[in-house]
């Protein structure tokens, strides 16, 4: 048996499925192929039941402020389990959404494991599927260290798995996904742990945003480790793990280790060889900005890319390319990789886009950088005994003080910055947020009244 498209993608992630409902969309006759659920790892594993259960923590905080509003709630307990039900049961209905998105443009779903014959050819289930077109959308999965006892933990992947809350947690790692699902923990009632190899989690974001986080951390008693690293797990005969980390420090009775320490490619399976598709060492695709390959008619989009992982970059670049490749009137159509704004649902949630202060003095000058800052307390909690900072920041450069960073954690920032992001993509300078009206009151309004 064989079946010939015009435009193929192997895997049904965020990239997978925009590209081809776009590229049938343009009158291509296309398929995706998956081995897993549909949706990747944006709606099964990552984004979409992570947020979730943010809500979920979220709830927890407003219970928490909810006396000083004059409610005088009696908490009997949180069932981790309905949380679960609800949130899966969600998830199946965002299945059956793409399901019928499929039918609608008429995109053929094929399930199974699709490896590279050639480079025009793949094999799924004993099927061979020749295609024009084939994007390489396949995702990647969690790294696991190479110390012993590794396995005992698990990672997002199996967090996500978890029927019942973990009582003890260790989170290892001090990106997004550590920093995102310690911050629930903590916030359910999970004695978390979060244990980061240097001075702080997320080292890349701006050191004000950061300073601030560690501050919120250290105010919610979030258990924050630094300097430490693991270096060995083993299981006590009772089932709970002892961590042990390599400056001597020694957890016990840990019901759930979690490994956040980042993500690799899964590219070492579909026999990329076949195909002649080259990676980098780490076993990334990497593309030109077309999202091509070395190889002619084959394309790499989202996470295996290597580019900022992120679902929006993912299904931007999907649709670009079957728009270059399917709509004639857009033969130049690509993904901008530029300013690409970006959330930490920590807990308050951090918004990001844009040159952090360090990397605008380095690219700018230090005399050709503006940094303008606010600490203050949003009202939400500031009425309650739970009073804390957020800190919101532009970073301005040149005569003119064009807006080349943004950045904040606060309450509301998630939602906060994606207009602001607009503004900056058109080029916004600080006069122009300044002949901004305020928007009172809200925390958003702190961006355009800065001094
Ligand atoms: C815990 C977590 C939280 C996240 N939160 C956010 C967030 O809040 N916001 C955000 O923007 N991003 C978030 N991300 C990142 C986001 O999920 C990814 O950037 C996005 O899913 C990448 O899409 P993709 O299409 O490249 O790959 P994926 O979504 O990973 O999809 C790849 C698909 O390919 C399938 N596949 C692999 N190999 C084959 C094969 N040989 N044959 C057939 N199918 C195959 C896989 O089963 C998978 O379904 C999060 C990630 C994680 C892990
Ligand atoms: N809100 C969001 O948009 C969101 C949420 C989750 C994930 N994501 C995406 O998924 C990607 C992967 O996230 P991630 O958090 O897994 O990876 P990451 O690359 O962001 O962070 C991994 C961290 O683990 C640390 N680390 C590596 N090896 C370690 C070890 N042996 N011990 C301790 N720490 C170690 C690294 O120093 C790094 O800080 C992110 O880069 C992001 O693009 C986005």
């Amino acid at each position: 048996m064989s079946r010939h498209f015009n435009y193929l993608a192997i895997g049904a992630g965020s990239g997978g499925i925009a590209s081809a409902n776009r590229a049938a969309q343009r009158g291509a006759k296309a398929a995706v192929i998956e081995a897993k659920a549909v949706g990747g790892t944006c709606v099964n594993v990552g984004c979409v039941p992570k947020k979730v259960m943010w809500y979920g923590a979220h709830i927890a905080e407003a219970l928490k402020y909810s006396p000083a509003y004059g409610f005088d709630v009696t908490q009997n307990q949180f069932d981790w389990a309905t949380l679960v039900k609800n949130r899966e049961a969600y998830i199946g209905r965002i299945h059956g959404s793409y399901q019928r998105g499929f039918a609608a443009n008429g995109v053929t779903l094929i399930e199974g494991f699709a490896r590279f014959v050639d480079a025009n050819t793949v094999e799924v289930n004993g099927e061979r599927i020749t295609a024009d077109h084939i994007t390489i959308a396949v995702g990647g999965r969690p790294t696991r260290p190479d110390i012993p006892g590794s396995e005992y933990g698990i990672d997002s992947d199996g967090f996500f798995a978890l029927t019942e809350q973990p009582k003890k947690a260790l989170v290892v790692g001090a990106g997004y996904i550590a920093v995102e699902i310690a911050g629930v923990l903590h916030a359910l009632g999970t004695d978390t742990h979060l244990l980061v190899r240097k001075d702080r989690p997320l080292r890349n974001f701006d050191s004000d945003i950061t300073d601030m986080l560690l501050e919120r951390l250290a105010q919610d008693k979030l258990q924050l480790h630094t300097h430490t690293e693991v270096s060995r797990v083993e299981k006590t005969t009772a089932g709970s793990l002892t961590v042990y980390c390599s400056n001597g420090t020694v957890f016990s009775n840990v019901d759930c280790l979690i490994w956040a320490i980042g993500r690799e490619p899964a590219t070492d399976a579909i026999n990329l060889a076949a195909a002649g598709v080259q990676t980098d060492k780490q076993g990334f695709i990497r593309t030109d900005k077309y999202q091509n390959t070395n190889v002619k008619g084959i394309y790499a989009v989202g996470d295996i890319t290597g580019e900022a992982q992120l679902t929006p970059v993912a299904i931007k670049a999907g649709r670009m390319l079957a728009e270059r490749l399917f709509n004639p009137a857009l033969p130049d159509a690509h993904m901008d990789y530029a300013l690409i704004p970006t959330v930490v649902f920590s807990h308050p949630p951090i918004g990001t886009v844009g040159l952090t202060e360090a990397e605008a003095n380095a690219q700018y000058g230090e005399g050709n950088v503006r940094v303008y800052r606010s600490n203050f307390a949003a009202m939400y909690n500031a009425i309650t005994p739970h009073r804390a900072l957020s800190c919101f920041k532009l970073v301005c450069a040149g005569a003119n003080e064009k807006v080349v960073g943004l950045h904040g954690i606060g309450e509301g920032m998630d939602e906060v910055l994606q207009g602001f992001a607009v503004a900056m993509k058109m080029g916004a300078t600080k006069a122009d947020f300044d002949s901004t009206v305020a928007l009172h009151p809200t925390s958003a309004e702190e961006f355009v009244t800065l001094r």
